[in-house]
């Protein structure tokens, strides 16, 4: 390894510098740069085709880029592939477990590919069942789990080679609000550990429960950085106040209330108005008669910060 490769080692898992993939004329992802550092939970955020797993393809090293510097652990997973993949754990966004094998064989399955011996593979495949809360299922054939449990047993299959970085793609996609929770649980776990997490989402309640840092990216470019609560103070107000007036009075009782908030943003269904006192503004639409059919103040978010950033919502 170059002594550049020994340097980055101590500061960045991933690095990208200019990372670009085109297909033809487009740029799925448009040359982006970043660092992850060890133990860090790093979130990649954005809309669907924002570049997400284009770039976590390209990471795990089964998508080549088209031009920029990667590293992970130091290496080029283009040119240093199995030393990369041995050293990450990959969770794709679809689980793409054998469905006719039980739990526990998947994993020992998984484990043989990567030339471990079953000696190794027995105990460790029960370990990771009782991780993923699994250990009930172990002989229980993958058709018949839940989609919550299919993912743990994912994220189990990924963590088979003691992975010192687990690449998650989408991981709650589809799963009700308990399989989610269960499912955090289970990554802050490995992130006590000292696991490298490097998640995409589209969900900015995942991204600021998981994410140390992330990047907020948009047409395959980066359009912020930070962690989630810099980004919503730099990029947000400490409240939005959500006034609904109805369909057919929204747009227009935006200039009435236009001078109260110095951010107003008008959604198909409701108005967002920003402010660090939500209560107070609300009591001043209030006083002025204006009376919305519901409203409420909540936290700004790092969906409000999307919005910001690209005037658009991060779920279409
Ligand atoms: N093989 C391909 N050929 C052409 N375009 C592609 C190809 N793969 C991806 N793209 C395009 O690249 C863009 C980025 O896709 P990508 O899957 O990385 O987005 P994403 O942010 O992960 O979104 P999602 O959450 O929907 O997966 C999209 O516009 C997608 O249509």
């Amino acid at each position: 390894m170059s002594e550049a490769g020994f340097r980055l080692l101590d500061v960045s898992v991933i690095h990208a510098s200019e990372l670009r993939k085109n297909y033809g004329d487009f740029a799925a992802v448009d040359g982006i740069s970043f660092d992850v550092a060890p133990g860090e939970s790093f979130g990649l955020l954005g809309p669907n085709g924002a570049g997400k797993s284009t770039t976590m393809r390209m990471i795990g090293g089964t998508l080549l880029r088209t031009s920029g510097t990667l590293e992970v652990l130091g290496l080029d997973p283009e040119t240093r592939g199995p030393e990369v993949r041995a050293s990450l754990g990959v969770v794709p966004q679809s689980d793409n477990l054998d469905e006719e094998l039980r739990a526990r064989d998947n994993l020992i399955v998984y484990g043989r590919y990567f030339g471990l011996p079953l000696s190794y593979l027995k105990p460790k495949a029960d370990e990771l069942l009782e991780f993923a809360q699994l250990t009930e299922k172990a002989n229980a054939k993958v058709n018949s789990l839940s989609g919550g449990m299919k993912r743990r047993l994912t994220i189990a299959r990924g963590l088979v080679n003691e992975p010192r970085v687990l690449l998650l793609d989408e991981p709650t996609t589809g799963l009700d609000p308990q399989a989610r929770h269960i499912l955090w649980d289970r990554l802050f776990r490995l992130k006590e550990q000292g696991v490298t997490l490097v998640v995409t989402t589209h969900f900015m309640d995942e991204a600021e429960q998981l994410c140390d840092r992330l990047v907020v990216m948009d047409h395959g470019q980066i359009v912020a950085e930070g962690s989630p609560s810099s980004l919503i103070k730099q990029y947000s107000s400490r409240e939005v106040a959500e006034v609904r007036f109805g369909s057919e009075r929204n747009a227009a009782m935006v200039d009435e209330l236009r001078d109260l908030a110095g951010r107003i943003e008008v959604l198909p269904d409701r108005i967002l108005m920003y402010a660090d006192d939500g209560e107070g503004l609300l009591e001043e639409v209030h006083r002025r008669g204006l009376n919305p059919v519901t409203s409420l103040v909540r936290r700004s978010s790092l969906e409000d910060v999307f919005l910001r950033l690209t005037g658009r919502s991060l779920i279409d």
